[in-house]
């Protein structure tokens, strides 16, 4: 696909791009439509660094578009409406998600699962109606159908409200749809990253008894203490966990107790020990997109009655509805803000688990043509 010519889209925003697989991004100019009848075109303060943003710029997942500009945790005030627009004015807080546009007919769309829609165009790296590439929130603005806006409440900060537009709805959607939203039903929350941290939030806001399953021993005084886990299991004996056949490196007193189980893992793993600490008929939701396939047995499975269930992100109704709960519990991310200049280093320290436990870009103190005026930015 051809990149975005100047003379079709004149306006021209400072982003950060990944041009090969190195997993590097580095200043660049590019191109942003004018806003639309139905958008609304949106300053970036702040962008969080989901991994799907570091898989993506690797190629781990084979579909990368280079130049890529990633983001998908946006979160800026409203500098443009279109004249169609309905729901939001200048100056209000927003935020952008995983999605910037759908089919609006199909089935899915329909229904309000838009999420689903097999149109459906992402933030970043995603072919847009006009032919172009969408660029994600590593970028100082963007533009974008109102539809695919989010409101921010009052009370939710915009930079440690941010990772809430993927990780936050990623993790309270499948809660939500798969009655893991139930006071005193135990969860299991496997990986505590940017979503797994955010999905023991939401379920001990839920009333859950909550589990981390995690190959990080270091993390188990902040899970329970700071982000008020109830257990934590270490599942980094990985070689007991990579034979499949043991337990031994599990609690025996969590085998067989979960109702469901969150995989957030964002590598490849043998399923076996995971799902035996499911209960009969329990459910192993996956949300992680680890670049290798995962290990299972259908023993695992069929023994039991379990479920293994995928889930998406969410649609825009469920978003804005995770946002305003967040609001009402005081549910935020836990992040560490950087500068534009601090995020390969994050993107090594994020590939390493060493983040605690979401990355946000502060794109409206770091990314501006003073800043970046020491080094001619390239445009595309
Ligand atoms: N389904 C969807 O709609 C979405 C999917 N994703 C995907 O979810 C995954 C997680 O994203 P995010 O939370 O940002 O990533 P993070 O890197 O922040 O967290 C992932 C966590 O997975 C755990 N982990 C890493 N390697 C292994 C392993 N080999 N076995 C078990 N656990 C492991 C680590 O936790 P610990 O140290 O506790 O073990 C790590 O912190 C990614 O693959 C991402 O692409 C993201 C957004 C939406
Ligand atoms: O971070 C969220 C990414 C979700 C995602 C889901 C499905 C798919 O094909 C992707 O490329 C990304």
């Amino acid at each position: 696909m051809a990149p975005v010519e100047a003379e079709q889209h004149p306006r021209t925003a400072l982003a950060l791009a990944a041009h090969d697989a190195s997993g590097r991004v580095s200043p660049i100019r590019i191109s942003r439509r004018d806003t639309g009848d139905d958008d609304v075109a949106i300053q970036i303060l702040y962008c969080g660094i989901c991994h799907s943003d570091l898989h993506t710029i690797k190629n781990e997942w084979k579909n990368a578009n280079y130049p890529v500009v990633p983001g998908h945790e946006i979160a800026g005030l409203i500098t443009e409406v279109g004249k169609n627009v309905k729901k939001f004015n200048v100056g209000d807080k927003v935020g952008v998600g995983c999605m910037v546009n759908t089919c609006q007919s199909c089935e899915s769309c329909e229904e309000g699962h838009e999420n689903h829609c097999s149109k459906i165009i992402f933030a970043y790296n995603s072919h847009d109606r006009d032919g172009t590439i969408t660029y994600g929130g590593y970028s100082d603005m963007v533009v974008v159908n109102e539809r695919f806006v989010i409101r921010f409440p009052d009370g939710v900060p915009l930079d440690k409200g941010a990772p809430l537009l993927c990780a936050g709805i990623t993790v309270y959607n499948p809660m939500k749809y798969h009655g893991l939203d139930e006071p005193g039903k135990h969860i299991g929350v496997v990986g505590l990253g940017g979503l797994g941290h955010v999905a023991v939030k939401f379920a001990k806001a839920f009333g859950m008894r909550v589990t981390v399953i995690s190959t990080s021993p270091e993390k188990r005084e902040e899970a329970m203490e700071t982000l008020g886990a109830d257990a934590f299991v270490v599942s980094s004996d990985a070689n007991q966990m990579k034979l499949g056949c043991s337990f031994r490196s599990l609690s025996m007193a969590v085998k067989g107790t979960m109702h469901g189980i969150l995989n957030t893992a964002s590598a490849s793993m043998s399923m076996y020990a995971y799902l035996a600490l499911l209960k009969p008929q329990g459910k192993m939701i996956l949300l992680g997109l680890p670049e290798k396939p995962l290990q299972i047995s259908a023993f695992s499975l069929v023994t039991g009655g379990k479920t293994l269930a995928g889930s998406c992100m969410g649609s825009i109704r469920d978003t804005q509805e995770m946002m305003d709960f967040a609001a009402k519990h005081g549910l935020v991310a836990d992040v560490e803000l950087i500068g534009t200049e601090e995020v390969n280093e994050a993107m090594e320290r994020l590939a390493k688990g060493e983040v605690r436990y979401r990355f946000v870009i502060d794109v409206g103190n770091t990314l501006s043509a003073a800043s970046l005026a020491s080094s001619p930015v390239p445009a595309l």
